[in-house]
C-alpha cells in the first residue's frame, strides 16, 4: 500500500490536539478559511458530493460539510478518524469517515465525487503521483479537485523546517521532510498524467512578524492548486 506507517503514527500520536486551535494543528486552523474560500471560488458546494482525502481530524472536510457538501473525509490514521467523528457529533456536522486509502476507495467509488481534496497530505506519502491518479479516479467528469503541498527548494527548507520546527516551533521536529517536498512543476506533471486540467495556483504564505496566513502569488513554500478532470 502506498502509506509510510511512521508518518500514520506521528499523526495518530497527536490526534487527540487536532482540535485545540493552539495545539500542533494551529497552522491547519488558519490556513483552513484561506483554503476553503479558495476551493469556493471554484464551486459552490452546496449539495456536492465532497471527498477529503488525508482529512486528518477533519478541519477541511467538516467546514466542507457546513458549506452544504454531502461530505465523506478518507483516511489511514484510525485516531485521527475517531477524533473527527467526535468533533462533527460535538459540533452537529453531517458527514461521513472512513478508514481507506484513496487508492482503494477508487476501486470502489470511481467517478463518484464533484470535488475531491488533498490537502497538506502528499509530502506524506511515498508516492503522491498514485494518490493523484486515485483521486483523479474518484471525481466525476468536469468535477474539481484540489490539491496542497510544500514547494521544495532553499526558501522551503528555511521556512517550512528550520523556521516552522526549530525556530517558531510551530509544528512539532520531524514533521516534514524536505526531500519529500514536492515543485509546483512535479504536481502540475502528476495532474496532467492524470488527465486533469490545470484551473488555478495559489500561494499560502505565513507572516512571522504578523504571525498572519494569506493567499498570493508567492508558491516558494506553501500552494495550493485546482485541477478539472476531463469530460
Ligand atoms: C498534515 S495532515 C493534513 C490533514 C488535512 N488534510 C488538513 O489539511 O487539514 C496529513 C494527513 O495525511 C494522512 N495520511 C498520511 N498518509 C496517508 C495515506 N497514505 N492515506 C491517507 N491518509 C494519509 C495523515 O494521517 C494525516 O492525517
Amino acid at each position: 500500500m502506498n502509506v509510510d506507517q511512521s508518518e500514520i503514527a506521528k499523526f495518530s500520536a497527536l490526534a487527540h490536539r487536532w482540535w485545540d486551535p493552539n495545539s500542533e494543528f494551529k497552522p491547519l486552523h488558519a490556513i483552513n478559511p484561506l483554503r476553503l474560500n479558495w476551493i469556493k471560488s471554484f464551486i459552490s458546494l452546496e449539495g456536492k458530493q465532497a471527498l477529503d482525502v488525508g482529512c486528518g481530524g477533519g478541519i477541511l472536510a467538516e467546514s466542507m460539510a457546513q458549506s452544504g457538501a454531502s461530505a465523506t473525509g478518507i483516511d489511514l490514521s484510525e485516531k485521527a478518524l475517531k477524533v473527527a467523528e467526535l468533533h462533527a457529533l460535538e459540533v452537529g456536522a453531517k458527514l461521513n469517515y472512513r478508514a481507506i486509502s484513496a487508492e482503494a476507495l477508487a476501486q470502489e467509488n470511481a467517478g463518484q465525487y464533484d470535488v475531491v481534496t488533498c490537502m497538506e497530505m502528499l509530502e506524506h506519502v511515498p508516492d503522491p503521483a498514485s494518490v493523484v491518479r486515485a483521486c483523479a479516479a474518484l471525481a466525476k467528469p468536469g468535477g474539481t479537485l484540489f490539491f496542497s503541498t510544500l514547494n521544495r527548494n532553499p526558501k522551503s527548507y528555511l521556512f517550512a523546517i528550520l523556521g516552522a520546527e526549530y525556530l517558531l516551533r510551530l509544528l512539532p521536529k520531524g514533521t516534514h521532510e524536505y526531500a519529500k517536498f514536492i515543485k509546483p512543476s512535479e504536481l502540475i506533471a502528476f495532474t496532467r498524467e492524470a488527465q486533469l486540467d490545470l484551473l488555478g495556483m495559489k500561494g499560502m504564505s505565513y507572516n512571522p512578524l504578523t504571525q498572519v496566513y494569506s493567499l498570493g502569488s508567492d508558491m516558494d513554500v506553501n500552494y495550493m492548486i485546482a485541477v478539472r478532470k476531463c469530460t
